[in-house]
């Protein structure tokens, strides 16, 4: 789990964001009225299942939404410039993309097979930058250092690598330009157990070395609960829970985020025993005018599918003033849940 912060400055803000795409049956939302900040120095893990909602957040900050997706309320700032709004517009473009980087979903395998690592990385700085190749080459082998590969394979090929390496290496290549923010979807799926916790631990080496602020995009909530500071859950669109990873592992508190936790082997406690959370997510089409968990959640009453719940910090035993431990749930029935759940404790 990574340290403690200092909670400074907003990279990341986003607000009320809702997304929708066209398709044959209708607008389906993919993204629902969500609000969420990233702090320089942040690591905030994003957390949810297949389809709800992750990969088109992060294509919305970068301005990469498919043709048939559009923004129908909300805004992105980046450093307290608006970068996106419901009008799609960007209004600080060559900025955005050599601060924030992005390392999208199975991008090992956009690598070029067959050019060697530095010339990659000088295709990159060309369109964003004046470097040379000497100059992206000393840039690069101060990243290959921190990622641990040695400094002189920055002109080996992909295929010379093992599957953790061009992970780290696509770290390495997503870092060299130095951006504000990384944004990393899914680093550790499709990596053995091994591999993941050396990517795991290489993130978190960039974290203290160069203060940078990630934004991990996964499935996995052990990942998140392992290595961010911050979480934020996502159930089909909707942001249903969220707040310093500390608090949200102690008192998790949707229905949502519990029977998550419970259906993925939990590295504290790897002898407890797996559930799975039964039925599929709603198909969101039109307004989202409900929980979106409310038919898969063991506490649904009827008011659940009549309203949308929005984030809402629950009570917590520490001083009111203290930010680092916000905790916000987005449940009508949340303290009926944590008294379930946690008891006393609240
Ligand atoms: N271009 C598109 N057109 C129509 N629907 C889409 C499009 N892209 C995504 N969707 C739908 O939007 C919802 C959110 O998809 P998204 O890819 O953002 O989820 P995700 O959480 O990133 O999933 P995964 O982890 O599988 O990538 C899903 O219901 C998906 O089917």
């Amino acid at each position: 789990m990574g340290g403690a912060i200092n909670m400074s400055d907003t990279l990341l803000d986003v607000r009320n964001l809702t997304v929708k795409y066209k398709t044959s049956n209708g607008m389906l939302t993919a993204v629902s009225n969500a609000s969420f900040t990233v702090e320089e120095g942040q690591f905030l893990g994003l957390v949810g299942e297949s389809g709800c909602g992750k990969s088109t957040l992060v294509k919305t900050i970068m301005g990469a939404l498919d043709n048939n997706g559009k923004i129908t309320d909300g805004k992105i700032y980046f450093q307290g410039n608006k970068i996106i709004d419901a009008n799609n517009e960007l209004t600080n473009e060559k900025g955005k993309w050599t601060d924030i980087s992005w390392i999208p979903q199975a991008a090992m395998n956009s690598l070029d097979p067959i050019e060697r690592i530095n010339k990659q990385a000088y295709t990159i700085a060309k369109a964003h930058t004046d470097l040379s190749q000497t100059q992206v080459d000393e840039k690069l082998k101060e990243m290959f250092d921190i990622v641990g590969i040695p400094k002189n394979r920055i002109t080996d090929y992909p295929h010379q690598f093992s599957g953790g390496m061009k992970q780290r290496t696509l770290i390495a290549l997503s870092l060299f330009l130095e951006p504000s923010l990384l944004i990393a979807d899914e680093p550790t799926t499709g990596l053995d157990v091994i591999m993941q916790d050396q990517v795991i631990n290489y993130l978190e080496e960039i974290q203290d070395e160069l203060n940078l602020s990630v934004l991990i995009i996964t499935h996995d909530i052990s990942v998140v609960f392992e290595m961010c500071d911050w979480i934020a859950v996502m159930h089909s669109g909707q942001l249903v829970e969220e707040g310093h990873i500390e608090r949200v592992y102690d008192q998790t508190s949707h229905p949502y985020s519990i029977l998550l936790q419970e259906s993925l082997p939990d590295l504290r406690h790897p002898d407890q025993e797996l559930k799975v959370i039964e039925g599929d997510p709603p198909q969101n089409i039109g307004r989202m005018n409900y929980c979106s968990f409310a038919n898969r959640c063991p506490w649904e009453i009827e008011e659940c599918t009549a309203v949308s719940p929005s984030l809402e910090t629950v009570s917590s035993n520490v001083e009111e003033d203290d930010e680092q431990h916000d905790h916000n749930v987005a449940c009508i029935r949340k303290d009926t849940v944590r008294s379930e759940i946690h008891g006393g404790e609240r």
